[in-house]
């Protein structure tokens, strides 16, 4: 089941939107560069520290590398690259002052971007669909009618054929299977046409016979929405979910859900709050995304769940589905199953079906102990990872977001985030920059030919409200709520803490066979991380940063003067710096509009750092706030020096006594902070969390809004946040 805690969409725009004139454009243009000529860049209060400083520094080190460079553009390298002086230049006839864009902050004293040695592994591969269809499965016509028509599926994926079975034998199972392989049908099917063929018809007042737990609010709409779409209307279905108030889920559990699906936390709020929940019938149990529950410190919450099933029902069947097989899935196997079958849709190639092509138990292959866990990884999957110097993350993010959904045709984007306040920050920015608006005044801060193609939406934990809307837009967009089949790029802006969070990021694309791709973006003092991956049989192969700044020559509104009048020249590294420039500047333009939008981008950048703090020890070698370069993460978010009232260390002891001694308190566990912070994934019904998003509610009341008055600050409810991005 799709799962993504937050994210911004991005759907085609009306083709009225008004386009700028060009003239209006250029001048617009003209005027940004002059600025961006005047100002005294910094460049060398930003200096990183000496160990990884160097000269010319776009690619490695421009002159150490200049074949490399030579090879990559192809074009002709430049040798020096010093600031240029303002020229002059002739445009459509009339003279016209045309200055150069400077091109030293942006471009010098980045660290050098090393090799990529990346280990090629052989990754792990499941085969998603069968031959087979619904129909050869013993179930009631009514149901295989409804998969075939209103669900419009025809034949049987891997994990269905070999788990439906099964479970309609009331055996306990173990599924595992990538993510969009159809995990959730394979447990509805069973759960639906077990209770449909009950011999006293089921009643509305009996309450639950069903309980389905998932890991995320998000997740549970969906398997609401989509695998329990079912032909008996005497079987009700129900979600209790974290947005929702509780007295009006009291009022839904009172009036009775025979199939109740929930987030733990949401449960267990319940259980110890609504006198008329019960489990006395409960015949079955799933936990759906179970890594993913046990990822966010769900553990015990389930303890709980499992003790008060317990205690009113013994007998019941009990599945278990994850896309990883992690040591915590299984230790959770071993407390909530009763002799499962194991099935893992790789086993299918070890002989572990019988001849009737039904899965037997048997073992299934964990990693042995300190070896790390392999994932299985959609075939049709393509995976790239770019090495980007902090101060080109934001033009590269921006260039690749055009590269894709500007100049290519039918794509979508979705792009991950740390923090709810970086999915905020970005989307405020790139909507005010990258997009025009039909009527929209000559700003000067958009940029000419903003795209009439791209449309954006954002989602993250702090949008109980917008949450609604986001899914009402879906239906019309991919009729499928988050689990968005035709998403083809991924794209993860800020590294995730865990393989297993890696997996289900990029699990969003290429889904049930369709093809997808991913793009991870790491600092280059983060390369390591590469060899991290590829421990868990993860293979990424690099795109390199210029091969997308290049994107930039495509469209002359990035044009420097220096080329105004050299249409024919083959783009080089210094047009494409020159290029770049010219959007940084529009970024920064933008940020440095008002002090307001300056706090804003400077409370998006404390974000970011607070976020970057919380990545798990086994991590910290290679994602350390130390290593951040303050002056030059400022640059990405459009800040033309770093905050000076921002110190990594004083920011994590403010922080410190803020939010997490309460944080601390609720939840007992550092790495479930650590996992809310930064997981997309939640329950909404964080204890600690909500109180926190209380308090910043309070002081956003008081302090300043960001430009459209939407953003929102400090620590949020949940922080792993996206930007979904699709186009035409
Ligand atoms: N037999 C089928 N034929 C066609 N489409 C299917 C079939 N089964 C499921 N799907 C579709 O595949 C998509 C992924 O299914 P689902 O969300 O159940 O996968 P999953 O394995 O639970 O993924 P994840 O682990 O990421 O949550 C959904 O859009 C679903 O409608």
């Amino acid at each position: 089941m799709a799962a993504v805690g937050g994210l911004l969409l991005h759907v085609p725009e009306s083709p009225t939107a008004a386009p700028r004139t060009l003239s209006g454009s250029r001048r617009a243009q003209a005027r940004r560069q002059a600025e961006a000529t005047k100002r005294k860049h910094p460049a060398s209060r930003e200096a990183p520290p000496a160990k990884r400083r160097s000269e010319a520094s776009f690619l490695p080190a421009e002159r150490a590398a200049a074949k490399e460079t030579q090879r990559t553009f192809k074009g002709k390298a430049q040798k020096t690259f010093s600031p240029k002086k303002p020229s002059v230049g002739v445009s459509d006839g009339t003279r016209e002052q045309k200055p150069c864009v400077r091109t030293s902050s942006l471009f010098k004293n980045n660290p050098e971007i090393p090799e990529l040695h990346r280990p090629v592994v052989k990754q792990v591969q499941e085969k998603v669909f069968t031959s087979d269809a619904f129909q050869e499965l013993d179930l009631h016509p009514h149901l295989i009618s409804t998969i075939n028509t209103v669900l419009n599926m025809t034949r049987m994926t891997s994990v269905q054929k070999q788990s439906i079975p099964v479970l309609l034998e009331g055996r306990d199972a173990l599924v595992r299977s990538q993510t969009g392989s159809g995990k959730t049908l394979a447990y509805c099917i069973p759960v639906v046409q077990s209770l449909q063929a009950m011999k006293s018809k089921i009643q509305r007042s009996d309450g639950p016979y069903a309980l389905v737990l998932v890991p995320t609010r998000e997740v549970s709409s969906l398997t609401f929405g989509m695998g329990f779409k079912q032909p008996f209307t005497w079987i009700v279905p129900g979600v209790l979910m974290g947005g929702e108030r509780r007295k009006s889920e009291k009022a839904r559990l009172r009036k009775g859900i025979n199939i109740l699906i929930s987030t733990p936390g949401r449960l267990v709020d319940h259980i110890k709050s609504t006198k008329n929940i019960h489990f006395r019938r409960i015949q079955w149990l799933i936990l759906d995304e179970a890594d993913r529950i046990l990822d966010l410190g769900f553990e015990k919450d389930i303890t709980v769940i499992l003790n008060a099933i317990n205690a009113e029902c013994q007998k019941r069947q009990n599945v278990l589905l994850s896309a990883t097989l992690t040591e915590g899935v299984t230790r959770l196997a071993d407390i909530s199953l009763l002799n499962p079958v194991r099935i893992s849709v790789l086993d299918q190639h070890h002989g572990q079906s019988d001849p009737k092509g039904r899965a037997v138990p048997e073992a299934s292959p964990l990693p042995a102990a300190g070896e790390p866990d392999s994932f299985a990884i959609p075939e049709s999957l393509d995976q790239h990872v770019t090495l980007v110097p902090s101060k080109l993350r934001l033009v590269s993010l921006a260039a690749f977001i055009l590269q894709q959904c500007k100049f290519e045709k039918d794509q979508k984007m979705i792009v991950f985030f740390s923090s709810c306040e970086l999915v905020e920050f970005h989307y405020h920015l790139f909507v005010q920059t990258l997009l025009s608006r039909p009527g929209a005044p000559a700003s000067g801060q958009l940029l000419p030919s903003a795209s009439t193609r791209l449309k954006f939406l954002r989602l993250h934990g702090n949008m109980e409200q917008e949450v609604t809307i986001f899914f009402s837009v879906l239906k019309d967009v991919a009729a499928r709520g988050l689990d968005l089949p035709q998403v083809t790029w991924i794209v993860q802006y800020n590294a995730p803490s865990s393989p297993a969070e890696y997996i289900h990021r990029i699990g969003r694309t290429a889904r049930i066979g369709c093809r997808g791709s991913s793009l991870l973006i790491l600092a280059p003092s983060e390369a390591e991380y590469v060899n991290s991956l590829a421990s868990h049989k993860i293979n990424v192969s690099e795109i390199k940063v210029e091969d997308i700044l290049s994107v930039l020559t495509r469209d002359d509104c990035f044009k420097g003067s220096r080329w105004g009048s050299q249409k024919s020249r083959a783009a080089g590294p210094q047009e494409i710096r020159e290029r770049a420039t010219v959007l940084q500047t529009v970024f920064e333009d933008y940020v440095h509009s008002s002090e307001r939008r300056v706090s804003w981008a400077k409370k998006a950048l404390q974000a970011f750092i607070r976020a970057y703090a919380t990545y798990p020890r086994d991590l910290k070698h290679i994602f350390h706030v130390r290593s951040l370069h303050l002056g030059h993460v400022a640059k990405s978010f459009g800040l033309r020096d770093a905050p000076q009232n921002l110190s990594v260390t004083a920011l994590k002891r403010r922080q410190a006594n803020l939010n997490r001694a309460d944080l601390h308190k609720k939840t007992r566990s550092k790495h479930r902070l650590a996992e809310i912070l930064r997981s997309e994934y939640s329950s909404g019904m964080e204890a600690g969390v909500a109180k926190v998003k209380k308090q910043k509610q309070t002081r956003r009341a008081r302090g300043p809004l960001p430009a459209s008055g939407q953003g929102s600050e400090g620590v949020s409810k949940f922080s792993g946040a996206a930007l979904c991005q699709l186009v035409d």
